[in-house]
Order: structure tokens, then C-alpha cells, then sequence
């Protein structure tokens, strides 16, 4: 393996168009690059631990931290663990969903909207901790092949106006730069269901983030749970991206001498304060060897000696010096270096020229960007529909529970009511009304396995929408849609052999919609309850009370004439209340027989007089009130709290 040299890119200058390392990549944007400029960057928490005072201070996470990254060079992030990198990193990738940010970021002179930070700037989130490669697996699809991944990302993310196949060569380009050809048709896969590898899961997620060609590119640990060749060959990728114009910025832990060799740039880290900025080359080294001897009285010149790999040299001294409680004295050393003053005056220069500088329209229009995502509303149910529902509906694994719910009780409701729907007999009007009460009562029960579904994909969710790929209401309505969908057309064969089976009387089209009314409210309450429960368990023990709740009010249970007073109000908010009702009046109304009045039953149950449509409308408007609920709660909840 082979690296390049840089080739500087000025700002609002064309990105090299082709590059030939071990593979070619293009750069199709021929807009300019970006330089990234912080002017004392701060990142400020409240202390999690309480001080001597017993209250909680403030903390700075990163503490007015100062340089500039450009295009056309590879920078590293290092520093020991807990340093502040990745910290560093979100704050410059507008990742933070907490705390407070002070000091100057500038994108080409530029202050970045939230939105352009969001959108026009490839993040690769850590994933995979501790080698878990099974994590990298939670940002992606598992139904998709590594292709329909990258263009399901490249038609929500590309412009709406270019053609399929501009964004279909996008893809291939990716797929060939990061070496993913081989396995472009392969089922991504899941823990249970394994498809790709770890290292090429990793490189999915890389290609995600350049899939719209972004000028600046951060990557948080990139080469982490990959093999030394996968990792070199990863880091070659990236930096042939930065020789077309990308801007990169990495954390990276403990690379190999090689992937080392590819960076450029060095911003080394301890306790949240820069303690080297400059140069990766044999500077940085001899940099530590002056300050280490001065400052910590220690001589590391042995340390650093022929074949030693300096990475680890570097981080191993700052890591030592850190843990003896010196990390602030190698920030200080650095702070009054000729090498900060040098690269003052350097970032003061990068400054001042942007003041001077007119930047490209495109690049002007791109960083004041407000709107986080690229493609309309209706264009993701679209690129939903087209990936996700298709792939879904062939799937036995999504479409087998969805059914086969339904049939189970449609079975056991059909056998041991058989027939029984048209005597109107005093003696069994209780099992009538106790048949339409179990059937209403059970879509609150049965909607505890559409929680798996959102709670599940809780990772992908947030990197897709941080991504700006949708706004949650796009992702929900999406989702709904694609449940509701294969609900429709279930509930109507498993209604109709129920309706038939026991002979119920009257509009058979009213019991099927207050059926399927039915099911969609049960779906909505459980993405409701799956938008707030912090995982499966809580969301799966959360539903249950709900639904048994929602069969104790009903008025089958209690007659609502017996309800005391101070429970009576909740019947009014079940909606199984509504759907069992419908279904009760659609039976009983104008069934007048020598035995019985159908009006006396409804009666009974408090339903005479109401209309079974209006039943129908109330409950429906419990699908509205559950939509509006998780779309506020998934639009605003910080899942991650970074
Ligand atoms: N509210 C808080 N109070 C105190 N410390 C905090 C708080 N939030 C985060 N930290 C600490 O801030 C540090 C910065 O974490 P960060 O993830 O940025 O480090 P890092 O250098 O990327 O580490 P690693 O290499 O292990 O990923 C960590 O030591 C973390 O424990």
C-alpha cells in the first residue's frame, strides 16, 4: 500500500476530479473544498460528579481549543481515552444535543447553520466499540443489500431533480473507492442473520456519509474492530478522499504505523485542552521529546527510538503525563510554545483571508442552509415505499406475525361462536356481546409486537435523521403506512370469515372498519409507547396495563351505568369503547324479535342512540392523537443525550 502526498486545495477551488490509488475514485463535486477554523472552542457540561461545595459545576469538555483543518488534508484527532475528542468532534459536526458550545466554528470564514452541519458534512458516528462488530450492524438496514443501502441514502439524501441514474453511478463509485463491489449484492444482515462482515459494515457506514459528496468528512474511530489490513486499507480510502478536496478529520485510538503515515495533521488532546496542533511528521515526535524533558523532567528521547511507532509514542507519553495529573501542564507548555504563537498568527491569516474572500454561491447558499433535509415529505414515504415496504411485504419475517395474530384469534373466536351471530335468543346475547368486546378488546393486546419495530431501529432512526436524510413525521408516516398497509388487507380476509363464520347480522363493511380502526390505533399506541420507553422491556410491560385498562372501561366488563363516578371519565378515552360500540349498535339496531328488543340491549350498555359511524370517527381520532404524540416525541426527544 501506497499513500500520497497533499496537494493543497484553496477554498472555492475545483476538487481533483479523479485519483488513481488502489482504486479510483471520483469526485463528482467541482465545487470548492472547506477550511474549518475554531477560535477557542469550548464545550461546557454540568459536572455529573458533585464538587466539595456538593453542588454540580460546571465542566469544559473541551476547553478553548484553537486551529483549522483544510481541504485536501487528512487530520487526526489523538489523545488518551476520556480526552475529549469525540467530544470535539460532535461539537464540529453540530452532533451536540447537550451542554453549551462557546467559541468561534467557521466553515470557510462562514458561522454554519445547524442545518448545513446536519446536511452537507459526512459524519461517521464511533460504532463498534471495544470491537463489537455486531454493533455497526445498528445504523443499517438489514433487509437491504450494501447497494440498496447506499441508494435508498443516495435518493433521500442527493438532490430530488437528479436523474436515477447520476445517483445509481454515485453509488457504483462509492462501492468501487471503498471496496465494496464484491459484496454490493449482499444482505447487509443482523446479529441473528449474518451478511456482510464487521470491516465492511464499517465501510457501508463511510460510503453513507459520502454518498453526497461532502466537502468536510469527521469520523469518529474509523478504524475501530477492523483487522490492521482492512483498518490501512479503510484509512487509504479516506485519504484519497481528502486528496480530491475533502476536508477529513478523524479520532483515531491506536492506528497501525501505516494508517499513522496517511495523516497529515495532528491535534493532540489531554483533559479536553489541545496540547500539540501541527505537523504529523517527525516534528510532532521531537516536539514531545523538548517538552516531555523540560516539563515533566522525564527523557522520552529512548522511547521514540528507529522502528518505534511514534502513535503510539505520542499517546503513550500524553497518556502517562495525563495520568500522573501533568496533562495540564503539557496543555500549558504548548500554550506558551513558539509553536502555538506560530499557529496563532497561522489561524489569524486563515481568518482574515476569509474576510477578504468571496466564496462560491453554491458553497455561500449551502452554508446558510435552514432546511435540515434535501428531499420533500412525500418523496421519503416514496423512497420508503419503494425500499423498505417491498422488501417488507416479501419478507416472512415481517409479514407472518402481522397475519398470523389476526388468524389465531380469528380461529379461535370463529370455532367457539360458530353460528351464533343471528339468534338474537335472550340467553345469548351475552355471548354476542362478549364475542364483539373480546374481538374489539384484543388490537390494544396484539399491538405489543409492532414495538420491536421502532424501538429496535432506535440507532438507525437517529443517524438517518441527523443525517437529514427525513424529519421524524416522514419516518412515522412512512412507518404507519407501511403497517397499515398490510393490515388493510389482512384484517379484511380474517373480518370476513369472522363476520360470515358466526353470522353476524347487519353492515359487514362497518365491522371491518372498525376492525381495522382498530388495529391502526393499537399501532400508533405502540409506536406512542415505543417513542418514550428507554428499550423493549419498559415499552413491552408499559402496553399491557394500557390495553388491560382499555378493557375494564369498555362498558362490557362494568356496565358504564355502574361505573363509580370518579372512574366514569376513562370510558370516554377507550377507544375500545368506541370500536366494541360500533360494532354492538351495527349488530343490534333495528333487530326487533318476538324475544328481544335491540334497542333494550343497547340500552343496557349506554349505546342506544349513538351512531356506529361516529364510533367509528371517535376512535379513528385516537390514531390522530397517538400520530401526533410520537411525531412530537421523536422530533424532539434526545435519544442521545452526547
Ligand atoms: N457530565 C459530565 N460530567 C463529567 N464528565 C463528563 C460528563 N460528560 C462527559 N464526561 C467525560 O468527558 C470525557 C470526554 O469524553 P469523549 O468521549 O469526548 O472522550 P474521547 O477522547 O473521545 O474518549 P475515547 O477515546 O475513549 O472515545 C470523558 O472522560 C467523559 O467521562
Amino acid at each position: 500500500m501506497a499513500s500520497e502526498a497533499p496537494v493543497p486545495v484553496a477554498d472555492g477551488q475545483p476538487r481533483t476530479s479523479s485519483l488513481k490509488l488502489k482504486r479510483t475514485l471520483t469526485q463528482k463535486c467541482s465545487a470548492g473544498g472547506v477550511t474549518v477554523t475554531l477560535q477557542d472552542m469550548s464545550f461546557i457540561v454540568k459536572n455529573n460528579r458533585k464538587g466539595p461545595d456538593g453542588k454540580h459545576s460546571d465542566l469544559a469538555l473541551v476547553n478553548k481549543v484553537s486551529g483549522w483543518f483544510e481541504p485536501g488534508q487528512m487530520s487526526a484527532l489523538m489523545g488518551p481515552s476520556g480526552s475529549g475528542k469525540t467530544t470535539l468532534l460532535d461539537v464540529l459536526a453540530g452532533r451536540k444535543t447537550s451542554g453549551r458550545i462557546q467559541g468561534e466554528l467557521r466553515f470557510s470564514g462562514v458561522r454554519p447553520s445547524a442545518a448545513y452541519q446536519r446536511k452537507h458534512t459526512g459524519y461517521v458516528e464511533q460504532v463498534g466499540e471495544g470491537g463489537e462488530a455486531v454493533e455497526q450492524f445498528d445504523t443499517l438496514l438489514p433487509i437491504l443489500t450494501v447497494r440498496e443501502m447506499l441508494l435508498y441514502t443516495a435518493e433521500l439524501k442527493r438532490p430530488l431533480g437528479e436523474p436515477l441514474a447520476d445517483k445509481k453511478a454515485a453509488v457504483d463509485q462509492l462501492l468501487d473507492a471503498l471496496a465494496l463491489t464484491r459484496c454490493a449484492g449482499v444482505r447487509i444482515g443482523s446479529p441473528e442473520a449474518r451478511g456482510i462482515s464487521g470491516g465492511q459494515a464499517k465501510r457501508t457506514n463511510i460510503a453513507i456519509a459520502l454518498i453526497t459528496d461532502p466537502r468536510v468528512l469527521f469520523l469518529d474511530e474509523p478504524t475501530t474492530g477492523l483487522d490492521s489490513y482492512t483498518a490501512n486499507e479503510v484509512m487509504l480510502t479516506v485519504q484519497a478522499l481528502a486528496r480530491g478536496g475533502v476536508t477529513v478529520v478523524a479520532t483515531i485510538h491506536s492506528p497501525t504505523a501505516f494508517c499513522f503515515s496517511l495523516f497529515d495533521k495532528l491535534m493532540m488532546m489531554a483533559s479536553g485542552r489541545t496540547v500539540y496542533f501541527g505537523a504529523q511528521d517527525a516534528s510532532a515526535v521531537s516536539y514531545f521529546q523538548r517538552t516531555c524533558t523540560s516539563v515533566l523532567g522525564q527523557d522520552v528521547e529512548a522511547l521514540a527510538g528507529p522502528g518505534s511507532n511514534s502513535a503510539e509514542f505520542l499517546v503513550d507519553i500524553i497518556t502517562e503525563a495525563d495520568r500522573d495529573g501533568k496533562g495540564g501542564a503539557l496543555a500549558d507548555a504548548y500554550a506558551a510554545s513558539d509553536l502555538a504563537a506560530a499557529n496563532a498568527a497561522a489561524l489569524a491569516g486563515h481568518v482574515a483571508h476569509f474576510q477578504n474572500t468571496t466564496l462560491p454561491e453554491d458553497l455561500s447558499r449551502e452554508l446558510a442552509t435552514k432546511t435540515a433535509t434535501v428531499t420533500p415529505f412525500w418523496w421519503g414515504i416514496y423512497i420508503y415505499a419503494k425500499y423498505r415496504t417491498v422488501r417488507n411485504y416479501t419478507n416472512p419475517a415481517f409479514v407472518a406475525p402481522r397475519v398470523m395474530d389476526k388468524l389465531t384469534i380469528s380461529l379461535l373466536v370463529m370455532t367457539l361462536y360458530l353460528g351464533i351471530g343471528d339468534n338474537l335468543a335472550s340467553d345469548n346475547l351475552i355471548n354476542i356481546s362478549a364475542v364483539l368486546f373480546m374481538w374489539s378488546a384484543t388490537t390494544g393486546f396484539v399491538a405489543a409486537g409492532y414495538i420491536p419495530s421502532l424501538v429496535l431501529e432506535r440507532g438507525l432512526f437517529v443517524r438517518e435523521r441527523n443525517d437529514g436524510l427525513y424529519l421524524a413525521p416522514t419516518y412515522l408516516t412512512a412507518k404507519l403506512l407501511d403497517e397499515i398497509a398490510i393490515n388493510a388487507v389482512a384484517s379484511l380476509g380474517i373480518a370476513a370469515f369472522t363476520f360470515y363464520g358466526i353470522q353476524l347480522l347487519n353492515n359487514f363493511g362497518l365491522f371491518y372498519i372498525s376492525y381495522l380502526v382498530g388495529v391502526c390505533v393499537g399501532i400508533s399506541l405502540a409506536y406512542f409507547v415505543a417513542s418514550f420507553a428507554p428499550n423493549m422491556d419498559v415499552a413491552n410491560a408499559l402496553l399491557p396495563i394500557y390495553a388491560v385498562t382499555l378493557m375494564f372501561f369498555a362498558g362490557f366488563l362494568i356496565r358504564p351505568a355502574e361505573m363509580p363516578p370518579w372512574w366514569k371519565w376513562y370510558m370516554y378515552i377507550d377507544f375500545a369503547r368506541y370500536t366494541w360500540g360500533a360494532c354492538m349498535i351495527n349488530q343490534f339496531k333495528n333487530h326487533n324479535t318476538p324475544w328481544i328488543n335491540g334497542q333494550t340491549v343497547l340500552e343496557y350498555y349506554d349505546l342506544d342512540g349513538m351512531d356506529e359511524w361516529t364510533f367509528v370517527g371517535y376512535a379513528a381520532l385516537f390514531f390522530l392523537f397517538f400520530y401526533i404524540c410520537t411525531a412530537t416525541i421523536l422530533t424532539f426527544k434526545k435519544y442521545q443525550l452526547r
